[in-house]
């Protein structure tokens, strides 16, 4: 039988700063290889970019780094890799690679890249990364991906050129790897932009971030979190200067109330006021806008945007109106429903994504003069007689057919 592949994974990425999430990721990846039976996880390592990365609040490297080496006294086998950190300029992952691929004497050792499914999808981001780069990371080193709660890996692999090439090669070098689908029944998000935000807040970022970390963040005042008032209390209680001390403690019992509960500003309660009157006008114009008249009386003045019919369902046609719900009518009935709006428009969404794809390259083409004459909207050349779309153009005042039933659509609404 021959002998496990024996891997380092590489993680490039901000770490701006480690969460819990950057160090499971590894943890997640290395017994998905494992349990494959075909790898051997040696090692694995983290490479924070560097300061010339510029994105925004990105910490120095110097700090990013402090706190990756506290975090990591938990692990042993993660290490901290600092050299893209200290180069002047932003060094493309292809590059990182390439280095710590140089750095080993031993070709028998792959070093794969290991990500979020964030950083995959980034691929498809136009002029972020070089077909070339994307490429050869495949490859020649791999890619190990962990999905993240909101995206969808599989599908962006699919419809991604040269990510389904390589999806399908040979085992020996398997580039793609579903290490775990982390998308918990609570789903937890815990992205290092979360820890920032709940730092700048002074919220908790207990069991988010290591507790070393949170001291660290304190200490050198890192993302706003020093001047907050909360966020000293929470972690530093009895030293802090500016906030008060604590009155109760903290026992699981309910804390005492205010004894002098403040009163309700004027702003505040016209503030109340005028949002209530806000709703009661939103809801009427709502109602004006929803109506559906029956296919006797023609036109039909319809406000919103007609998005598609037979491929979701044979017998409703669905539209998006100007305040951006979705409403949904049944071309044989003429009765026109709401109920499911946004749910039906999320279920457009995962059927029909393809289609809005080849709609929108469709679209930068096409014109009104490519409508035929018993087909109201210009179909798709990729789904003859299937798709009925509303283009971006003007349709001002055209009254259209669908199976039927005529639809008048005003510029205004048409977008
Ligand atoms: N919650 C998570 N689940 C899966 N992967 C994650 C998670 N958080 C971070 N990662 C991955 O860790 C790597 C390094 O991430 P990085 O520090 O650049 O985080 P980010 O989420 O892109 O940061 P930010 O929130 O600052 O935009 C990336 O490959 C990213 O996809
Ligand atoms: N062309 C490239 O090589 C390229 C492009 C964008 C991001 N990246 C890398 O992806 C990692 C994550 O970046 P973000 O923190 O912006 O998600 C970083 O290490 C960055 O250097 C590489």
């Amino acid at each position: 039988m021959c002998s496990p592949t024996r891997i380092i994974l590489l993680a490039c990425g901000s770490f701006n700063p480690i969460t819990n999430m950057h160090l499971r990721m590894f943890e997640l990846a290395r017994d998905a290889l494992h349990r494959s039976g075909r790898y051997q996880v040696i090692g694995g390592i983290i490479s924070p970019v560097s300061d010339a990365y510029n994105k925004k609040d990105l910490a120095s490297a110097k700090h990013r780094c402090a706190m990756i080496r506290l975090s990591l006294k938990s692990s042993d086998w993660i290490r901290l890799e600092p050299w893209e950190s200290e180069q002047e300029v932003w060094s493309t992952t292809l590059k990182v690679l390439r280095h710590h691929k140089e750095q080993r004497q031993d070709t028998s050792t792959q070093i794969r890249l290991l990500c979020g499914a964030d950083l995959l999808e980034s691929f498809g981001i136009p002029g972020l990364w070089k077909d070339k780069d994307i490429e050869e990371i495949l490859n020649k080193y791999g890619l190990v991906c962990i999905s993240r709660s909101g995206s969808n890996p599989e599908k962006f692999i699919y419809e991604h050129d040269i990510l389904s090439k390589y999806q399908v090669a040979p085992v020996s070098q398997e580039m793609v790897c579903w290490a775990a689908n982390i998308q918990p029944r609570v789903q937890i998000q815990v992205t290092p932009m979360s820890a920032r935000r709940a730092l700048r807040r002074g919220e908790s970022v207990k069991y988010l971030v290591h507790d070393p970390v949170i001291d660290y963040v304190k200490t050198h005042n890192l993302y706003g979190a020093g001047e907050n008032e909360d966020f000293c209390r929470m972690y530093e209680p009895a030293t802090c200067k500016q906030a008060p001390q604590c009155e109760y403690s903290p026992t699981w019992d309910t804390p005492p109330s205010d004894p002098s509960p403040k009163r309700k500003s004027p702003l505040k309660f016209f503030q109340r006021f005028n949002w209530i009157i806000n709703r009661i006008l939103k809801l009427t114009v709502l109602s004006w806008d929803y109506q559906c008249y029956p296919r006797s009386i023609s036109p039909v003045p319809f406000h919103g945007q007609l998005l598609t019919n037979q491929r979701l369902s044979p017998t409703r046609v669905y539209y998006r109106t100007v305040h951006d719900s979705y409403v949904s009518r049944s071309v044989d009935s003429d009765t026109s429903s709401r109920s499911h709006g946004h749910r039906s428009y999320r279920r457009y969404r995962e059927l029909n994504l393809d289609e809005e794809h080849r709609r929108r390259d469709y679209r930068r083409d096409s014109s009104l003069d490519s409508l035929d004459s018993d087909h109201s909207f210009p179909r798709s050349p990729h789904s003859p007689r299937r798709g009925v779309t509303c283009i971006g153009a003007d349709l001002s005042g055209l009254v259209r057919r669908v199976r039927g039933m005529r639809v008048t659509m005003t510029p205004e609404t048409c977008v």
